[in-house]
């Protein structure tokens, strides 16, 4: 991957947000294949520059009439990739920009169109990976921003969307939403906790989409397949001048954006694909809403019908929507078959995509706006119109209401209606904000950014430096072994802290024995002493396990604690020389019992 400076993506989302832009397309030409190869195919297109193919003049004997009967154009694109282009700078081309926009708040949709066999599914998992790979790259360089990512994936199969993320591939009903446009009811959103478990998420959800062979290929992929990344993040709590002076600490806004992911299945000619029965059955519908998409493409660019465009002939175009026309930034990557005997259908994907390049979008950074003072603003005049109405009531008396007075009754229901739109809007922001504290996922530059990684800590007359204890956190749930305990308010309250050292070695300096130390978390109290400074924690889910930064000031208190309850004679010494540290920056594995009743 290309590297792309954080000053330069900056400009660019900046540049982006301020206007319309049309849709990038590339087009990729594939290596001719070996059944290709013995049928003595040639390849019949010519790449004339990095942005320019033109159908090569000599044709051999297999060109059908109709073919070369034609004027021998030239197309251009934004990029035209030879055979012989590696996927890595494929996605440097047509998808870093997006991807990197995307975790700048700008909504992004990369796609892969093309006949089947083109190569579709090739170009899409070497952008798939290389675009995972960017956006932790990007939350590893950003230490200014907290990240939180989803991930969804679906196919849509002869007509019907199916969750790629159940094993049941369970099949999701699409709804329209005033707000959202068109959105997959109850289709999972897994929050992400590392590179690894995004990746494992997306190879899990490829598995399980329909694959079949016909004559051009072993592995045609039959259903459109769309992955979801959505990205949220924040500059981390800091109390804002207003909250102090109120005392509540408030966030800054929130930045929200999907990426979307899309391996269209290619349309098939059933002459080339020999496809009969199932495979007949798919091949329809996909060609079906190929042809849907098409038509949305041509009513976007012909300049007459954009009053209506038919996004609701197909649930491909319901699901693109907001890619084609609307706020997002998206790339198209069409690809080609090089060989004569596909000449046809290659020419009718390079109309694509001319008429592709022509559809404007019009991205805009998305942001959740702290909308505390507009409610507080509806509030104070709701009051002053209640108190007027009231006034007006009384000295009314019986007498019918006057015009006057139904007219501010009317503009009292309106103020309260919109008061509370913007009250719904931010409970659901707040909502998210607070899912964010779940999984976030931070520059380890962050964590240290205030310097305490490298304090010393005196251990056993002994200068330590940059010692940060990992930790890990077996939680141990007090229900399971005091029955009939009430279930607690705090939310780790009850769990066994267990902190070893990673490293033996560092073990051995600190003086601490094999075996972790193990913290009885008693009480509230002592559990507040502990949260005290966690850093944004808001809980974690169940069975979920997550990684976080506990800062513990006051040891020195909580060790005085700790010294009255159950921890050995010597892990309390041990304790004693954290104690000399007034803070101590510890990394948590935190995991949460399944199921814990402790928080919803
Ligand atoms: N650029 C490329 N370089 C090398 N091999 C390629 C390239 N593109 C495609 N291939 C190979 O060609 C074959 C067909 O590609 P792929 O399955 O990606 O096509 P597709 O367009 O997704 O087909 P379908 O629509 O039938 O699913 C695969 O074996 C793939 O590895």
């Amino acid at each position: 991957m290309q590297e792309m400076s954080n000053e330069a993506s900056v400009a660019l989302s900046a540049e982006v947000a301020s206007k319309s832009e049309q849709i990038w397309v590339g087009v990729r030409l594939r290596p001719l294949n070996d059944a290709e190869k013995r049928s003595r195919n040639n390849s019949c297109w010519h790449v004339t520059s990095a942005t320019s193919l033109k159908q090569s003049e000599v044709l051999g004997d297999r060109v059908s009439k109709s073919s070369i009967t034609g004027d021998i154009t030239t197309y251009t694109f934004d990029r035209v990739f030879s055979a012989e282009t590696d996927s890595t700078t494929v996605y440097n081309d047509a998808a870093q920009r997006i991807v990197i926009s995307g975790m700048q708040g700008i909504n992004g949709t990369i796609f892969a169109y093309g006949q089947t066999s083109s190569g579709k599914t090739h170009t899409m998992k070497s952008i798939v990976s290389s675009g995972i790979k960017e956006v932790f790259e990007h939350i590893h360089n950003t230490p200014s921003r907290e990240f939180l990512l989803h991930i969804a994936a679906m196919e849509i199969y002869n007509e019907v969307c199916r969750d790629l993320l159940k094993d049941s591939g369970a099949s999701v009903r699409l709804l329209d939403d005033p707000e959202r446009g068109t959105v997959a009811e109850g289709l999972t959103e897994e929050p992400v906790r590392s590179l690894e478990h995004l990746l494992q998420l997306v190879a899990d959800a490829e598995t399980r989409r329909q694959v079949g062979a016909h004559a051009l290929n072993r592995n045609s992929s039959r259903s459109h397949q769309i992955i979801r990344l959505t990205i949220e993040s924040r500059i981390p709590n800091k109390p804002t001048p207003a909250a102090s002076a109120g005392g509540v600490a408030e966030c800054s806004g929130l930045l929200l954006s999907s990426l979307n992911f899309v391996d269209l299945a290619g349309s098939e000619r059933y002459s080339g694909t020999g496809a009969n029965g199932q495979r007949l059955k798919e091949g329809c519908h996909i060609n079906q809403s190929l042809l849907a998409l098409g038509k949305v493409i041509r009513a976007l660019t012909d300049g007459k019908s954009v009053a209506h465009v038919p996004y609701r002939d197909s649930k491909l175009t319901r699901i693109l929507q907001h890619s084609l026309g609307g706020n997002a930034r998206t790339a198209i990557v069409c690809t080609v078959s090089p060989a004569i005997e596909h000449l046809d259908q290659s020419k009718k994907t390079l109309g694509f995509a001319a008429a592709a390049k022509m559809v404007v979008n019009c991205a805009q950074v998305n942001e959740v706006q702290d909308d505390k003072a507009l409610i507080l603003r509806y509030q104070a005049e709701i009051a002053q119109l209640q108190e007027a109405l009231a006034i007006a009531r009384r000295q009314g008396g019986a007498a019918p209401a006057s015009a006057h007075l139904q007219e501010q009754e009317q503009h009292l229901s309106k103020v309260e209606g919109e008061m509370r739109g913007v009250a719904a809007a931010r409970e659901q922001a707040e909502r998210r904000l607070r899912n964010l504290n779940n999984f976030i996922l931070r520059a380890p530059s962050m964590a240290s950014s205030d310097g305490e990684r490298n304090q010393t800590l005196p251990v056993r007359g002994r200068a330590l430096r940059g010692s940060w204890a990992r930790t890990s956190w077996q939680p141990q749930h007090p229900l399971a072994a005091k029955e009939g305990s009430q279930p607690q308010s705090s939310p780790l309250y009850g769990l066994d802290l267990r902190a070893s050292w990673a490293a033996p070695e560092r073990r051995a300096r600190a003086g601490c024995s094999d075996a972790a130390d193990h913290i009885s978390v008693a009480s509230d109290e002592e559990w507040s002493s502990l949260s005290a400074g966690v850093a944004g924690f808001g809980g974690i889910l169940p069975g979920e396990t997550m990684l976080l930064d506990l800062v513990v000031p006051g040891l020195r208190e909580r060790r005085r604690r700790q010294s009255k309850t159950s921890l050995s004679k010597k892990s309390s010494e041990s304790m004693r020389e954290y104690a000399q540290v007034p803070l101590v920056r510890l990394m948590l594995s935190l995991s949460r019992p399944h199921p814990l009743p402790l928080i919803s």
